[in-house]
């Protein structure tokens, strides 16, 4: 049972044997990511002071601007995971294809891989508004022992074994789960130490926000414009209140204390939409269920879609377990 302000070092130790296949590889996994989301934070608290503010000068695969702080917090996860010999292989939203890890003696039997976002929110970091990372990992398909290949990443994510998010605002917390319900804890950085302090975190089924980037109103489908019309009608507890800070993490955990909704939608500019599926999508729609919220496309789970590319994108409606079937309503109806 989660006791409140429990070290996270202390949970991932008690609750290791409520994993299926819990050999102690996954805590040390997690407590790899507790480590690089630390050396984050450390950059991320003095941002304004070091040279980490600004583009990098490079681009992704996606065609974005890579910001310094992009290319610090990837480097420090593919590190920390790495020099940590706790994973076969890495993909990430600043990394074209996915990473082998290659253990001692070129043997790797490893048997997790781990899909990253490691800032999420990029067009935040130079205006002091909270950021994110997020992560998701599987177990392999393939044998142990042998290079990882594209299958052990492109699984659905009903196959997640863990996933969870980091947001770095007015405090530091890791938020988690490895399929036995959501847990969220804070970091004390006086010490360096994180404490339980959101135990059992549970969706509201019904809220009163909406989070989605209005400014794309005029490309978005009929059945989104739809919706947000509906937030804004004066009736029931409507008009819903806009929140949308413009960081997937944030809006999100946001929406899962307060009960509300985070719509990315595909657009006609975007037809397939912005988020990734496989390291933006996934991870959020696990943690949104595990919370009892839900996520999907408009009309499929977002759990249930086979991927096909590493850095596909898809459309996203995620949240309160009532708003979202409300704007799956609109998107069928449209
Ligand atoms: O500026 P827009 O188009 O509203 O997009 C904001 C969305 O894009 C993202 O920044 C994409 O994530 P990255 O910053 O990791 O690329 C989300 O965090 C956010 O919700
Ligand atoms: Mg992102
Ligand atoms: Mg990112």
């Amino acid at each position: 049972m989660a006791k409140k302000n429990q070290t996270l070092g202390e949970f991932i130790i008690e609750n290791q044997s409520e994993f299926k296949y819990s050999s102690g590889e996954l805590s040390r996994l997690i407590n790899s990511i507790r480590l690089a989301a630390k050396v984050v934070n450390h950059e991320v608290n003095k941002a304004g002071l070091v040279d980490i503010l600004g583009a990098a000068g490079d681009t992704n695969i996606q065609g974005e601007d890579q910001q310094k702080l992009d290319v610090y917090a990837n480097n420090a996860f593919i590190k920390t995971l790495t020099n940590r010999e706790i994973v076969c292989g890495i993909a990430s939203e600043e990394e074209d294809d996915f990473i082998t890890i290659r253990g001692r003696n070129e043997k790797n039997d490893n048997k997790y891989v781990v899909l990253i976002d490691p800032l999420d929110g990029s067009s935040n970091i130079d205006v002091n508004v909270s950021v994110g990372t997020i992560f998701s990992v599987y177990r392999r398909v393939t044998p142990s022992g042998t290079p990882v290949t594209i299958d052990d990443f492109l699984q659905p994510g009903n196959r997640q074994v863990a996933a969870g998010y980091i947001v770095y605002g007015t405090s530091t917390m890791i938020v988690y789960s490895t399929g036995h319900g959501v847990n969220g804890f804070t970091l004390n950085p006086a010490i360096g130490t994180y404490y339980l302090s959101h135990p059992n975190m549970r969706f509201p089924e019904d809220g009163n926000i909406y989070s989605v980037n209005e400014g794309n109103y005029v490309h978005f489908p009929q059945g989104v414009k739809d919706y947000i019309k509906y937030c804004q009608q004066e009736e029931d507890n409507r008009p819903y209140t806009a929140r949308y800070i413009g960081s997937l993490v944030s809006d999100f955990h946001r929406n899962m204390i307060k009960g509300g909704i985070y719509i990315y939608p595909n657009t006609s500019k975007d037809p397939k939409g912005k988020l990734r599926l496989l390291y933006e999508c996934n991870p959020m729609a696990y943690i949104a269920e595990q919370a009892g919220g839900s996520a999907s496309d408009g009309t499929t789970r977002i759990l249930d879609i086979d991927p096909t590319e590493l850095h596909q994108r898809v459309p996203f409606f995620c949240g309160s377990k009532n708003m979202v079937k409300k704007a799956e309503e609109f998107m069928q109806k449209a």
